[in-house]
């Protein structure tokens, strides 16, 4: 053990040798300083994790999961807790291929920190092969390196700028007013209101992506559009399968994993493309009777214009978008919404922001929806007490790194569970309290570390590229649905336990009951 001026003395020097030292090489700390415990790092053999078979490649992701314990991918979160409570913040294991899973937020800081400019995150494996035996390029969330920025730039300035979101604002209200008046005027099945939310999900992406409404809550909607949303959710299922080690030898045959994503994934591209080329075709309709007009928001038009992206790249960049956008936010906006029905009083205090700055009727604007502190801060809350992803933050190191007193080396796959610390390190944890967000930000961020832990779109450069459209989508069903509506969970919700496939839903389609405002 060093003594505490031995340290200031050693971190100094630490310091200076940083960059060059072949000796000292690893990176201690989000901000390259270094600890005494971090001086005597452990190497990356003694991280704790399940041991024996269960750290053999290949059997040793098997061993994870049922029959050989209680947990399947779909409650990988609890398995991972349980690995927490059991080793520490770092555990080691195979999960696919091996992974440190981590779960201190100065741990998480120093990946995001240190993650460089072209992050690296691993694409599903079941996709690669998909797209290898198809023939098909990779996309924007497989790309590495400079191939992924040179793709991500366009996309930033179409998506990521603060206001790319609110130029569709208007037509947004629109699909949102529609989906508020069907769950007020109809009863339905908890399975046929879970159907809506993903209907709603999927024309409020449509709008953005194709530029055009798909007629989804019309008596007879386009099946191919209605196939998707089930395709969607089959395909990202074995995406996680696959990503979390259940399945294994798809990579070299078309096991049964593989055949139902790939099957799944034809459907989800033939429906996309279909949307593309009806878009593509209005587009040069338009231009060609002069209708176009240029100051409207159409994404479509934009990338295609862009010199540097081929058509393909194009087509499959907007593949992308739909098939990450949809079941993502209907997943998440029945969450938030239960959150709401779960807890009255906080339901009551959004309802009566909105009802102050909208009232009744008023459509949500940019300027209204700057001003509602309380409709922010409730999102909050729900990500951190139901984190929309268990394991979505996931970076292949570019550099070695000293994370919990462990050297871990570049090219290891890190898992950052943020999910644990969401829990652990808040007071009254277990309490929705929106409130907690609404305190000056100063008080939120005594610890700079606390900033890294309600991370639901990710961090740094490579996070969420649709987070402002998923986070707009939410707020506008809220916000609709809370001007007109009551909701309230049937006795059977009250409880209900969230799974993981991939994104947060519950256990069993939620239970909602909407009563008209009168
Ligand atoms: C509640 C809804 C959503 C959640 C919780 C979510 C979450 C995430 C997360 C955690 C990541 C990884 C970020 C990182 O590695 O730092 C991600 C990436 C991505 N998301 Fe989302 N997402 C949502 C909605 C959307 C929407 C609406 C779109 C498209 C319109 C979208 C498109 C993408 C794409 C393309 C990537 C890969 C970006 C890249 O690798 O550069 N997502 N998302």
């Amino acid at each position: 053990m060093f003594r505490s001026q031995n340290v200031t003395f050693l971190r100094n020097i630490l310091d200076k040798c940083f960059v060059n030292s072949t000796v000292l090489r690893w990176r201690t700390s989000s901000v390259g300083h270094i600890s005494s415990d971090e001086v005597e790092a452990k190497p990356l053999n003694a991280i704790p994790g399940p041991g024996g078979l269960y750290q053999w490649p290949l059997i040793g992701s098997l061993l994870n999961f049922k029959p050989f314990t209680k947990f399947t991918t779909e409650t990988i979160h609890e398995y991972l807790d349980q690995l927490h409570d059991k080793y520490g913040p770092v555990v080691k294991l195979q999960l696919g291929s091996q992974v440190v899973v981590i779960s201190d937020p100065k741990d998480i800081e120093t990946v995001y920190r240190n993650e460089g400019r072209y992050p690296q995150r691993p694409g599903p494996s079941i996709l690669d092969a998909y797209n290898k035996r198809n023939n098909i390029q990779d996309n924007i969330g497989q790309l590495q390196g400079e191939a992924w920025h040179a793709l991500r730039t366009p996309v930033n300035k179409r998506l990521m700028k603060a206001d790319s979101a609110t130029h569709y604002l208007e037509q947004q209200n629109k699909v949102t007013d529609d989906f508020v008046h069907i769950l007020g005027t109809q009863n339905f099945t908890p399975e046929t209101s879970q159907d809506l939310f993903f209907r709603y999900a999927s024309e409020s992406i449509a709008v953005v992506i194709f530029n055009k409404r798909l007629g989804l809550f019309e008596a007879n909607p386009d099946q191919g559009s209605v196939d998707f949303l089930k395709a969607a959710e089959t395909s990202l299922h074995m995406i996680q399968k696959a990503g979390l080690g259940k399945s294994l030898a798809h990579k070299w045959y078309r096991n049964k994993t593989y055949r139902t994503f790939e099957n799944s994934q034809n459907l989800v591209r033939r429906v996309a493309i279909g949307h593309i080329e009806q878009a593509r075709k209005v587009l040069e309709q338009e231009m060609k009777t002069g209708e176009f007009n240029e100051d409207s928001p159409n994404l479509l038009y934009s990338l295609l214009s862009d010199k540097k992206l081929t058509n393909e790249t194009v087509a499959d960049l907007m593949i992308s978008l739909y098939f990450a956008g949809t079941d993502s936010t209907a997943k998440y906006t029945q969450v938030f919404l239960y959150n709401l029905a779960k807890h009255q009083e906080k339901q009551q205090n959004l309802r009566k922001e909105i009802l102050d700055l909208l009232g009744p009727e008023g459509p949500l604007t940019a300027t209204a929806l700057s001003k509602m502190v309380y409709l922010k801060a409730a999102l909050k809350e729900s990500f951190r007490m139901i984190p929309p992803v268990a394991i979505g933050n996931t970076r292949i190191l570019p550099v070695d790194l000293v994370l919990g007193g462990y050297k871990v080396p570049a090219g290891m796959k890190v898992f950052m569970f943020n999910k644990r610390p969401a829990r652990t390190h808040f007071e009254n944890p277990n309490q929705f309290l929106p409130e907690r967000w609404l305190r000056s930000e100063d008080n939120t961020k005594k610890d700079s570390a606390h900033s890294m832990i309600v991370l639901p779109f990710g961090h740094g450069p490579r996070n969420c590229i649709g987070r402002r459209f998923a986070v707009q989508e939410i707020y506008l069903a809220a916000v609709k649905v809370l001007q007109k509506l009551q909701i309230d969970l049937q006795p059977e919700s009250a409880f209900e336990r969230f799974i993981y496939l991939p994104f947060a839903q519950a256990e069993k389609p939620i239970r909602f009951k909407f009563t008209k405002i009168v």
